[in-house]
């Protein structure tokens, strides 16, 4: 038997760091919002019980580093499943880009097991296996819009926001997450408003969603790498209101809500990066 899972990117609306924690991690919150801009998973049951992972892609493995594999693994020995699983990953989402391919993938696998095995657990339960995997995963195997707290795991959903064209340009480097937050000089952070944040989304009120985008870590990130500073004003010039840099990033976004404006961007972004997509927000 085979299942299909999407596996959306995500995007931060805001990100917030509050503190660091004693066990090298920090204490966060986040509004998250899935993007049409998926990795596609494909999962067939074996007889052998084995993890067997294939995609073709020059930045990420295919062995137990992979996030999906990973997934699969902790998936099979906390449900007790003596199968094996073939995961084929078809990806499409750009690698250390801020925008949490890793994690919807093994999301992705969660939830796929789930079906594929037909095992009655909740989205709850799967979250928190997710956790195990890494601090996105439990925003991922819910999707859609939600604030994270804690490390990432504390999941409560929110409101999508109001339909809009999402366009992504991420300059020619990858970014290590770990590498970022180690940079983090608490009394130097530049914090989001999320109250004014989360209160857009309930209001449905587009502009003031763009006003209030802000993520803690942008400077961080632009201070080591200044052309994503460099990139977020190109995209900036263009008149937009709603411009951020995603995550530890580089990938900088720039929300629109009208189709030709986003057409027109997105094509004159193409002639500053090479990594340039057009897609909708969920
Ligand atoms: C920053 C964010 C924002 O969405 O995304 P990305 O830029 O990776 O997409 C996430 O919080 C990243 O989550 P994820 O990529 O799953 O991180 P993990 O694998 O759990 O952690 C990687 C490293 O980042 C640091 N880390 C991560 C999360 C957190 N709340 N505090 C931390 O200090 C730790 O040093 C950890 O070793
Ligand atoms: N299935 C996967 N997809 C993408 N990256 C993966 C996967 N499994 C492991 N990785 C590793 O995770 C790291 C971060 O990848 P990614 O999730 O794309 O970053 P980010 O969350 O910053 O967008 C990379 O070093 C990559 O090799």
């Amino acid at each position: 038997m085979t299942v299909f899972e999407k596996a959306p990117a995500k995007l931060n609306l805001s990100l917030d760091i509050l503190n660091k924690r004693q066990d090298g991690y920090h204490n966060v919150e986040m509004v998250m919002t899935t993007i049409d801009l998926y990795d596609r998973i494909e999962l067939t049951s074996l007889e052998q019980d084995q993890v067997k992972v294939t995609l073709w892609s020059r930045y990420v493995p295919n062995d137990e580093r992979n996030l999906a594999y990973q997934a699969a693994k902790a998936f099979k020995e906390k449900y007790k499943v003596k199968k094996g699983v073939h995961i084929k990953i078809d990806k499409n989402i750009p690698v250390s880009a801020g925008l949490g391919g890793g994690s919807a993938d093994a999301a992705a696998v969660l939830r796929g097991l789930k079906k594929l095995w037909k095992i009655d657990i909740s989205t709850a339960e799967l979250a928190t296996l997710g956790a195990t995997i890494s601090s996105d995963v439990p925003f991922c195997v819910y999707g859609r819009t939600a604030i994270a707290k804690g490390r990432g795991e504390i999941i409560e959903k929110l409101p999508s926001p109001p339909t809009c064209w999402v366009i992504l340009a991420k300059p020619d480097i990858g970014v290590s997450t770990r590498t970022i937050f180690e940079q983090i000089k608490m009394e130097q952070l530049k914090h989001p408003n999320t109250n004014e944040v989360i209160q857009a989304l309930y209001d449905q009120d587009f502009p003031k969603l763009c006003n209030h985008l802000g993520n803690a870590l942008e400077n961080v990130t632009m201070n080591m790498y200044p052309e994503v500073r460099w990139l977020k004003q190109k995209m900036m010039q263009n008149g937009i209101q709603g411009v951020l840099m995603s995550g530890s990033g580089p990938t900088i976004y720039g929300l629109v809500e009208q189709e030709r404006k986003a057409k027109r961007i997105y094509n004159g972004m193409r002639g500053f990066c090479k990594e340039v997509f057009l897609v909708r927000s969920n």
